[in-house]
């Protein structure tokens, strides 16, 4: 730990800068923030960045921080250039409030310094320490206190505790003086004074109270992207003969706008653009007023022993730790959202268990029976058909058509007279006519508009015509059964029905888009809240922040594993022949795919609304395409090779080989499953690290 406190040595040339910025320059897409700005922050000094509201100050700030990367120009950070590697800015050198809150909500205030404790690797009793120091300090509630119940103004106060934490050699502070009582503002102000006083401590402090600023040591005026003037402040008071700092800063506005109206007329009296005048007149990137970068100065090469490139690349367990801790404490403090995550998914294989790929029940079908005699073999032959699932209403011939017209019936079955006479003389006759034919058939006229329906009408009929062959001929049945006789299954049982089928997709599914769904949104939302920038300017790498993520996100994805197969095995019966590792081992890793798209989309995506909208949009087509609730083989051609290159299909495929053939690992089906499932994973984990790693 004392070896990380150590700061590296400065490079030749930059003794005595804590920041040196050169020839900034910053742009979000067409819009120039920051132009060809100079400004150094001497060590030791307290740096008052005073500007207009969208002047580029906070820009300027994660430009210094590394957060934001500069299209040009060149800034060095206590030495090197920030996130160079084996620099520890960002790192615990640097400590940042930003202008956002950036804190957990469902933190206390204890769990909050304890969590940036641990990244920058404080002890517990130094994390102590400091947090009694700062709660006194900074006049903060009971540290038991939840950062979501304390008001603005103490919620200010919790981000700059959380800056100050690590007594850090350079402190960022954006706007720390907001909603802060007067008598606290000139507390937090004297502690600055006191702690730049050491000569180890640099203060950069961004504030719309111009007046505080005073106490700076040096002042920066910013306009328009570029540093207007940059002094002591009583000397810029002086040389403007203003009263006030604010008075010196208007006059300089003022001045700055003559300057620009003047130099931005053409001779000819048009007015040319402010870019133009800005080539073409004074040299507005060196202040009005203040020293300037002085002569050209030839910029520090910096070199990096590979040992430490490979130690910054590396991900730092601690971190991870911190992060899988901080993701624990907030799941215990939203029991809710926990009980939502292990339940739904259970839910889910409830409702499709229950509601799909069952038998049709209560299916009212017309039987019309012109056979009157108990004895009949029609009244035999309905007396096997299935009751639970087809219920028969015995009408005459036109009042069963007029009601299957009218939808209530969904078949209409028919009997001649001489049924029985005519069938019997079919099946011991050799020679019969066409009329004993026909009146020894069980007409059957059907409602095909719902398919699933009519083929169970189908089926039932024909097993109540195998059922009664069988009561009524015995061994004789041969000469009036059906010619196929289905052996025993190679696998599977002859009751298969469709729940069979989908339920391993299913599952699957389910377990990637409620990966998917969490990850995408807790992303987006940590970037929005700038909790992602803090975690990053204290030192939490793209690589753990997706790490950590991925660990304890596969302690929910395991829980909820664990309640799918008791409930899909046990509950349901769904038959599992196979190893009951392969099957877990399948589900948690389409888990960990899930996550890792989620990565993907969160990364590349800024808010909520979009995240969601690409984690919803994706998931129809990708159910249908990836033969989940039908067989891929019905899929036409081109679309077909698509299907089979998407993460679910061959995923699917093998957890129904694992389950219902009992196939292990040695099978082509199965490992395919695998290796396809551990690609995507791969793919999309490198995808989301290389995205976030370019946007940061
Ligand atoms: N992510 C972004 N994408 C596009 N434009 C941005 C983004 N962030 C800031 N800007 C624009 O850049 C300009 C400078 O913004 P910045 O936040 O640096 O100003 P500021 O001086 O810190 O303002 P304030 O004092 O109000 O915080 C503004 O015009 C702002 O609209």
């Amino acid at each position: 730990m004392k070896a990380e406190q150590e700061a590296p040595p400065p490079s030749p040339g930059l003794e005595g800068s804590a920041i040196r910025c050169r020839e900034v320059c910053r742009s979000y897409g067409k819009l120039k923030v920051l132009s060809n700005l100079n400004l150094t922050v001497k060590q030791g000094y307290i740096y008052g960045l005073l500007g207009p509201s969208g002047c580029g100050k906070t820009t300027l700030l994660k430009c210094i921080l590394g957060t934001l990367k500069i299209s040009r120009g060149h800034i060095s950070v206590l030495g090197k250039p920030p996130a160079f590697p084996g620099h520890q800015v960002p790192g615990r050198m640097v400590g940042y409030m930003p202008q956002d809150l950036a804190l957990y909500n469902e933190f206390s205030i204890s769990d909050t310094l304890t969590f940036f404790g641990r990244i920058h690797g404080l002890t517990t009793m130094d994390t102590q320490a400091r947090m009694d120091f700062l709660v006194d300090f900074l006049d903060l509630p009971h540290n038991s206190s939840l950062v979501g119940k304390l008001s603005g103004g103490q919620k200010r106060r919790v981000s700059l505790g959380a800056a100050l934490l690590q007594n850090p050699q350079l402190l960022i502070l954006d706007e720390p003086t907001v909603g802060v009582d007067p008598v606290l503002r000139a507390k937090i102000w004297q502690h600055l004074v006191d702690i730049v006083k050491t000569g180890k401590v640099s203060v950069v402090i961004t504030t719309h109270y111009i007046e505080e600023a005073r106490q700076a040591n040096v002042v920066g005026l910013m306009r328009n992207g570029r540093l207007l003037a940059e002094g002591e402040p009583e000397t810029l008071m002086k040389q403007n003969s203003a009263a006030t700092l604010e008075k010196a800063f208007l006059q300089l506005c003022e001045t700055s706008d003559q300057v620009s109206s003047k130099h931005s007329t053409s001779p000819q009296g048009g007015v040319l653009e402010s870019s133009q005048s800005f080539e073409s007149s004074r040299d507005e990137s060196q202040p009005i007023l203040g020293a300037g970068p002085g002569p050209v100065e030839e910029l520090p090469k910096y070199s990096v022993d590979w040992k430490v490139r490979v130690r910054h690349v590396m991900p730092k367990w601690r971190n991870i730790a911190a992060l899988i801790i901080k993701t624990t404490v907030r799941m215990k403090r939203m029991p809710g959202s926990l009980c939502f995550q292990f339940l739904l998914p259970v839910i889910q294989i409830s409702l499709m268990c229950l509601c799909i790929g069952g038998d049709p029940k209560g299916i009212q079908v017309a039987v019309v029976n012109n056979e009157t005699s108990s004895s009949s073999f029609s009244q035999s032959l309905l007396s096997f058909l299935d009751n639970s699932s087809v219920q028969q209403v015995n009408l005459s011939h036109a009042e069963a058509f007029a009601g299957a017209y009218n939808g209530e019936y969904w078949g209409v079955i028919g009997f001649g007279k001489n049924f029985t006479s005519y069938l019997t003389k079919r099946m011991i006759q050799r020679q019969v006519s066409k009329e004993v034919v026909d009146g020894g058939s069980v007409h059957v006229w059907l409602d095909l508009t719902n398919q699933q329906i009519a083929m169970m009408l189908q089926k039932k009929l024909a097993d109540a015509f195998e059922d009664f062959v069988q009561y009524k001929m015995g061994n004789m049945s041969y000469l009036a059964s059906f010619p196929v006789k289905f052996e025993e299954p190679i696998y599977g049982s002859l009751n298969s029905d469709f729940t069979t089928f989908v339920t391993p997709g299913a599952v699957l599914s389910i377990t990637f888009y409620l990966a998917v769904g969490l990850t995408a949104l807790s992303f987006v939302i940590e970037r929005k809240e700038g909790l992602m920038d803090r975690c990053w300017v204290a030192g939490v790498s793209s690589l753990e922040t997706v790490l950590a993520h991925l660990i304890s996100q596969l302690f929910v994805i395991s829980i909820q594993v664990i309640l799918l197969l008791l409930l899909m095995l046990l509950v349901f019966k769904i038959p599992n022949e196979g190893n009951l590792v392969l099957v877990i081992a399948l589900i948690v890793l389409q888990g960990v795919t899930g996550i890792s798209f989620g990565l993907v989309i969160s990364s590349s995506i800024d808010d909520e609304q979009n995240a969601n909208q690409a984690a919803l949009g994706i998931f129809y087509p990708n159910l249908i395409v990836s033969g989940i609730i039908w067989p891929v083989e019905c899929i036409p051609y081109p679309l077909r090779y698509i299907s089979l290159a998407l993460p679910q299909t061959y995923a699917s495929e093998a957890l129904r080989c694992i389950m219902y053939r009992g196939w292990g690992l040695s099978r082509m089906m199965v490992w395919r499953g695998f290796a396809v499932t551990l690609g995507w994973n791969t793919f999309f984990l490198i995808l989301a690290t290389v995205i976030l790693k370019l946007r940061t």
